[in-house]
């Protein structure tokens, strides 16, 4: 059975002594067993939080980052830093990357193949607009940038990267995609694995959703066959509800 991953996505909030009293308080609580706990937290806190993880199964993550390992790139951080700093995950191409900062798919492509050279997991995020979904081209679409984000990647690499569904038109809008939605393009994600690599590689993937998930509405999305986590962005700035969403991966 595939482990449960919940992923907070802090994006550009908190400060750093809020971000401390965040981990001081989820880090006794957070449920060990089949589900992992990752906080994905602003570059500037992520040496405070390594160092009060330490000792416990909460991982950290980064949520972005050069694939260069070092170089004339002011204001990037590589991945050697993370790795340095004992990081284990980095979101990769999140939609807000995506649209905001011109990502595409070759460059989330680079980034994992980056991330994977320097031992990190990636966390690579795909998904339609509410333009694309309307015109039906939710399938093309994220096979498309699943298909891109793993090219080059050896099975192994594939079969330990986290696949991140998120439909844009979802993302911090209180719009959840229903279960059954969500659930359907995640089996198709499933299936696309399975195209690149094989059937048992698909199997071992981490699918999770992330778009308006919060404590009301995990146990659902969770339940689904081929949804095992959440990247959860507001929800996951409060530390009981974040430690609810957790919980929520041992059921
Ligand atoms: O990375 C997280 C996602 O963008 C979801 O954000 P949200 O839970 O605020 O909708």
């Amino acid at each position: 059975m595939r482990k449960k991953v919940i992923a907070g996505n802090w994006k550009m909030n908190k400060v750093l002594s809020e971000a401390g009293e965040f981990m001081d308080l989820i880090v006794p609580k957070a449920p060990k067993g089949n589900v992992e706990a990752i906080v994905c937290a602003p570059f500037p806190f992520l040496p405070k939080l390594v160092e009060q993880a330490k000792g416990s199964e909460v991982k950290v993550a980064a949520q972005n980052m050069h694939f260069e390992d070092s170089g004339a790139f002011t204001g990037e951080v590589s991945p050697v830093m993370l790795k340095d700093l004992g990081v284990t995950h980095v979101v990769l191409g999140h939609s807000e990357r995506r649209e905001l900062f011109a990502e595409t798919d070759e460059l989330v492509n680079k980034k994992t193949k980056a991330a994977f050279a320097h031992d990190l997991t990636p966390i690579v995020c795909v998904g339609e607009t509410l333009d694309q979904r309307e015109a039906n081209e939710t399938m093309n679409i994220v096979g498309e940038q699943v298909k891109q984000a793993v090219a080059g990647l050896s099975n192994e690499q594939v079969a330990e990267t986290i696949i991140a569904y998120e439909p844009v038109w979802a993302i911090g809008t209180g719009k959840t995609a229903t279960s059954e939605q969500a659930n359907e393009v995640c089996t198709e994600i499933r299936k696309v694995v399975a195209e690149v690599t094989s059937t048992e590689i698909a199997e071992k993937v981490i699918i999770q959703y992330g778009g308006s998930v919060k404590p009301a509405n995990v146990d659902e999305l969770l339940a689904q066959s081929d949804i095992d986590g959440a990247l959860v962005g507001g929800a996951s700035l409060d530390p009981e509800s974040f430690l609810q969403l957790v919980e929520a991966g041992t059921k």
